[in-house]
């Protein structure tokens, strides 16, 4: 016996009238009510996986002065032109140069300096010879090096400015920062760095059947999984998730929670309650005319009903309460929005060819995003269907690379066939 009362009529004839969107025209239209969120400054340490707010360009060049690459000596190597295994070369040694010291002693004619890898070359050498190479004598106080083989200019040293001069422009802005940008981040100094700052984003699920994760289960209902995949899927998408408690399906505690979520947060997504059933609540809000509805409808598969709405700015997204749809509706539209409000440039999924790894056969007018699993066969690139991939599936989500991009068609998908995967996050790429 249900205790709630229907969404209203007028709103279910609504549902039934809806006008699809193709997902690019979907994704063109939510992702030009996004605008780039505030940059802040954090230090180095705490910059991993965030993303660059300016473009960073070399102060000075690197490195800043010519390395030796050896422990050796550095000479001229002119005077080794005549060196000979049975006729060593004999130099005096005149300085020992450690890293971070810097010889004062310029190399003459004869003359060699010990130098360690990572220290700067003295003044008039022009070459490294590695120690292995070398023999050492001592005479009246004054050592000298041995010489068995000419060395030719340049050897063992990187010159001042091999990997970067001044003003080059070494990280542009949008690049997220991983361990090589961090390193190229301290070489120069750059302690403090200039960031996005993550959009945080409002969470809640809507159902009257849907537990806690922490209840038992009763008959009948479930526990609420989507608010915690979305969590997750916020968090690669570099925002900061924000969960709020789930609803059950009431369109005035719907409208209430939207009203709070969009007030505290850069973007709101809610799962469930948008498709053409008695108590589905999110799609009687939008329409409602409170909030400015972009789509309910995209002519996708799974999530035809994904639906974004915007109010004052800011934007809604109200993803299916099925799981496998409300993935595939984060991926495609929710993940962009973050990615842009980010400064990310690339805001879609990777989009790779591969080969059909069994047959598809499920068709239908709108275009299939099928969650699959990529391999190697062969040194080529396969995407497998996964064995289950209804739309209220959960438990193929874990096993998928990719979502398969099959297109309307009047047959299905044969094996071998080359298809359009999506790549997953975290998967491959
Ligand atoms: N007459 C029609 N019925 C349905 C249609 C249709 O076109 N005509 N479309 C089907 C498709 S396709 C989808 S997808 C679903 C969309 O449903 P809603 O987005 O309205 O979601 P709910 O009805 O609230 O729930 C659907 C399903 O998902 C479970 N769910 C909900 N929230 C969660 C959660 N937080 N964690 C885990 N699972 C959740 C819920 O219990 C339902 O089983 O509509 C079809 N029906
Ligand atoms: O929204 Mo449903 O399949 O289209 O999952
Ligand atoms: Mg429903």
């Amino acid at each position: 016996m249900k205790d709630r009362d229907p969404i209203s009529a007028q709103s279910r004839r609504d549902t039934f009238n809806r006008r699809a969107l193709q997902v690019s025209d979907a994704q063109t239209l939510s992702i030009s009510y996004v605008e780039r969120v505030h940059e802040e400054s954090i230090p180095l340490q705490d910059s991993d996986g965030r993303v660059l707010a300016s473009d960073v360009i070399a102060p000075h060049p690197f490195p800043a002065f010519a390395r030796s690459g050896m422990d050796g000596y550095a000479v001229r190597s002119i005077d080794t032109a005549a060196c000979d295994p049975g006729k060593p070369i004999w130099l005096e040694v005149v300085d020992h140069i450690p890293c971070g010291y810097v010889s004062s002693i310029p190399i003459e004619q004869g003359k060699a300096s010990r130098i360690m890898t990572g220290a700067q070359v003295p003044e008039g050498a022009d070459a490294v010879v590695m120690l292995e190479a070398t023999e050492l004598r001592t005479e009246n106080g004054r050592s000298y090096v041995g010489l068995k083989k000419p060395i030719e200019k340049g050897k063992n040293i990187t010159p001042l400015g091999f990997e970067l001069q001044e003003g080059d422009l070494i990280l542009r802005r949008g690049t997220v920062i991983g361990p090589g940008e961090i390193s190229v981040l301290a070489t120069f100094g750059i302690h403090t760095v200039k960031v996005y700052r993550q959009p945080v984003v409002g969470i809640f699920s809507t159902g009257t059947e849907l537990l806690d994760i922490t209840e038992p289960l009763e008959p009948g209902k479930i526990r609420n999984s989507n608010t915690y995949m979305l969590a997750s899927q916020i968090r690669e998408a570099g925002g900061i998730p924000m969960i709020m408690e789930a609803i059950p399906d009431d369109v005035q505690l719907a409208r209430e929670k939207v009203e709070e979520a969009l007030q505290l947060y850069d973007i709101v997504v809610t799962t469930g309650g948008v498709s053409v059933g008695d108590y589905d609540i999110m799609g009687e809000l939008v329409t409602s005319g409170e909030l400015d509805m972009l789509f309910n409808k995209v002519t996708m598969r799974p999530g035809s009903v994904t639906t974004a709405a915007v109010k004052e700015g800011k934007l809604l997204f109200a993803l299916s309460g099925n799981p496998g749809a409300c993935f595939v509706g984060f991926l495609l539209f929710v993940r962009p929005a973050i990615r842009k409000m980010l400064g990310m440039e690339q805001l879609y999924l990777t989009e790779w060819t591969a080969e059909l790894g069994a047959d598809y056969s499920k068709v239908n007018n709108f275009t299939r995003y099928v969650r699959g699993s990529l391999d190697i066969q062969n040194g080529k690139l396969v995407a497998t269907p996964a064995s289950l991939d209804e739309s209220s599936v959960m438990i193929t989500i874990k096993d998928s690379d990719c979502l398969i991009v099959t297109p309307p068609e009047l047959r299905g998908a044969v094996k071998g066939q080359n298809v359009q995967v999506l790549v997953l996050p975290g998967a491959w790429t």
